[in-house]
């Protein structure tokens, strides 16, 4: 592992399938759902940023938070750029505010399995997560042209710049998010994964 990763927690969605409500203050279990993935990602780094497009104020009382820099709710490629930005490490590992039972070592399996990728995103050996992902600061430049340029597809970005697929097929549950107000009730009636 390097000597310092900075975790950036992405919490700048739309949210439609939540009916718009900010998906990342979301109570589950009585805790907001940003709290829930700081709680699981604060062991595997060195420091938890958020980037966020609303609700800054109440975001800020629990770790710096930054608006993106690309403006518009440009997806979650403008979260991992603000997150990049707005780093003080090389390296930054990036998770979604909605995935509260993430891997516990995810991180570190991220950095051992990404070979001399500059980005590594999780896989649970059926479907892709990208937004769980570790970037290299390198990825700055490439990322602002790309959306720049009006793109705004995350895998796409990834095979471009030669992202490695990190395999977690032990633990596919963890990766269980939260879109809608069903997938919330389902996930607030289960103990810890
Ligand atoms: N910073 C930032 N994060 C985003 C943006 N769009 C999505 N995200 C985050 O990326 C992750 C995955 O987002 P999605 O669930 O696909 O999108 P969403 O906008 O939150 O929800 P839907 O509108 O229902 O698709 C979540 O953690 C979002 O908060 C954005 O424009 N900026």
């Amino acid at each position: 592992m390097p000597t310092a990763i900075t975790g950036v927690i992405l919490c700048g969605g739309q949210a439609t399938r939540m009916g718009g409500n900010d998906k990342g203050l979301l109570l589950l279990q009585g805790k907001p759902l940003y709290q829930h993935v700081a709680e699981r990602l604060q062991p595997q780094v060195t420091h938890i940023i958020l980037s966020a497009n609303r609700n800054l104020e109440q975001y800020r009382q629990s770790y710096p938070t930054f608006a993106d820099s690309f403006t518009g709710f440009a997806g979650p490629l403008a979260g991992l750029l603000t997150g990049l930005q707005n780093s003080q490490t090389e390296w930054a590992a990036f998770v979604p505010c909605d995935v509260p039972f993430l891997p516990a070592d995810l991180i570190e399996r991220l950095w051992a399995a990404r070979q001399d990728a500059f980005i590594a995103y999780a896989h649970d050996g059926v479907r892709a997560h990208p937004t769980l992902c570790l970037l290299h600061r390198s990825m700055i430049t490439p990322l602002m042209q790309f959306l720049q340029q009006g793109d705004r597809k995350l895998m796409l970005f990834f095979e471009q710049n030669g992202a490695q697929a990190v395999y977690f097929r032990d633990r596919i549950q963890a990766f269980q998010n939260i879109n809608t107000p069903a997938d919330l009730h389902h996930l607030s009636l289960l103990d810890k994964i």
